[in-house]
């Protein structure tokens, strides 16, 4: 199969993970990456042997296919209008923008142009995501009741090098760390019809503790700690937390209870982990996880279904609808702190196709 050309954009802190990744999957061509500091572009191209290229080289080259954009939240948009407006298809880190209208907007604009758009996150390909998603179409966990999933640290500027963006419009722990969330429970359960939520701003300030910056001090401009209630479609009932402000907890990340069984899926920040049920009656027992995609960081793959689904004409699965449904249940979350109301939803999304049919000797290869 001819393989799909692709730039990439953005060669921060992710860009290692996503080059390794791309390398990984045969439908994929590398071309070139670039940033807005073309020093870094030239420095990673050098660590990596790849091709460091300016932005304007990249959407200009007729053999790149697809854009991969892993600039800053507030840039999503841009990056990935300019890709479209060039004629490729776009494929961003999540959240797909920072506000609902600015996602619609490039979701249409793709639809106009023909094109394809995509997000982060893809870890719900994980085999031990798959493998949870196989319990839930079996039937096993009966009819869907309800769950829990939580995300809930101190803060992002303990680690990362230039962790400003993460206390920015886009940022925050909803829009950073929910997608992962949401969208696995989109995969799990299906589309979400309402929600209600109460956000929280308990510090304006932050002090980095990370190289090289430690001892600035960044302005928090978006609530960081965030309660909220989703009622999916079917009537399951999910209560979500996200937190900058929690030293710690015991919480799992996800659980799905349905009238006959409960679930427990492991950090949907990662594509493997341990995935346990139990039965009415029963025991908790470890579910076997005999799908690929459960050992390692394979992030990127969303890229590849993309590469192959362009060269198979079906619909790939980290789609701009599914991402731009997460959108909204972030928007509708913090729109509903602030008018102490319910929001209902105006977008709805299929979940995402499971993995088997596109696997061939247990390799995404259709
Ligand atoms: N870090 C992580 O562990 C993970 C991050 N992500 C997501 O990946 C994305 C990137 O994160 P991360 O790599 O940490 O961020 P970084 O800040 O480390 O890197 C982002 C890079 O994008 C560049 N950039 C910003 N705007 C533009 C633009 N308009 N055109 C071209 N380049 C631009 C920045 O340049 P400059 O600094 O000069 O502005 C910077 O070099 C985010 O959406 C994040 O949520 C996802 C998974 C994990
Ligand atoms: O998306 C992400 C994945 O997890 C990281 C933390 O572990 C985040 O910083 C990041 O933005």
């Amino acid at each position: 199969m001819k393989t799909v050309g692709i730039g990439l954009i953005g060669c921060g802190n992710i860009s290692d993970t996503y080059l390794k990744g791309i390398a990984e999957f045969d439908i994929l061509d590398l071309r070139g990456i670039g940033d807005l500091n073309a020093d870094l572009a030239v420095a990673k191209a050098q660590d990596c042997g790849v091709r460091a290229r300016s932005l304007e080289d990249i959407y200009a080259d007729p053999d790149i296919e697809i854009i991969v954009n892993l600039t800053i939240p507030k840039a999503h948009a841009a990056v990935a209008t300019q890709s479209l407006m060039a004629g490729k298809h776009a494929y961003s880190e999540k959240p797909l923008a920072v506000s609902f209208a600015q996602g619609k907007a490039l979701v249409e604009t793709a639809a106009q142009r023909g094109l394809r758009i995509g997000a982060a996150p893809d870890t719900f390909f994980g085999g031990a995501h798959q493998a949870a998603r196989a319990i839930v179409d079996a039937g096993t966990l009966g009819p869907l009741v309800g769950g829990t999933a939580f995300f809930m640290c101190p803060g992002h500027e303990r680690w990362h090098p230039n962790p400003d963006f993460y206390y920015q419009k886009g940022g925050g722990p909803l829009l950073d760390m929910a997608p992962y969330y949401i969208t696995d429970l989109v995969n799990l359960c299906g589309p979400v019809a309402r929600v209600t939520g109460v956000a929280t701003l308990p510090r304006t300030e932050r002090l980095i503790t990370s190289a090289p910056r430690k001892g600035e001090r960044i302005a928090v401009e978006v609530a960081t700690h965030i309660s909220a209630l989703l009622e999916f479609a079917n009537g399951a009932v999910i209560t979500l937390t996200t937190s900058f402000d929690v030293a710690g907890h015991k919480h799992s990340p996800l659980e799905v209870y349905g009238t006959e069984a409960t679930l427990l899926v492991p950090d949907p920040n990662g594509f493997g982990g341990a995935v346990q049920l139990i039965e009415k009656g029963g025991e908790f027992r470890d579910v076997a996880i005999d799908l690929p995609y459960s050992d390692g960081n394979y992030r990127a793959i969303g890229v590849a279904d993309m590469a192959y689904a362009i060269r198979n004409d079906r619909p790939h699965r980290a789609s701009g609808d599914l991402a731009l449904h997460v959108l909204e249940v972030m928007e509708a979350i913090m729109e509903s702190s602030e008018r102490g109301a319910a929001v209902t939803l105006t977008t709805t999304t299929a979940r995402p196709e499971a993995l088997a049919g596109d696997l061939v000797n247990m390799k995404l290869a259709k």
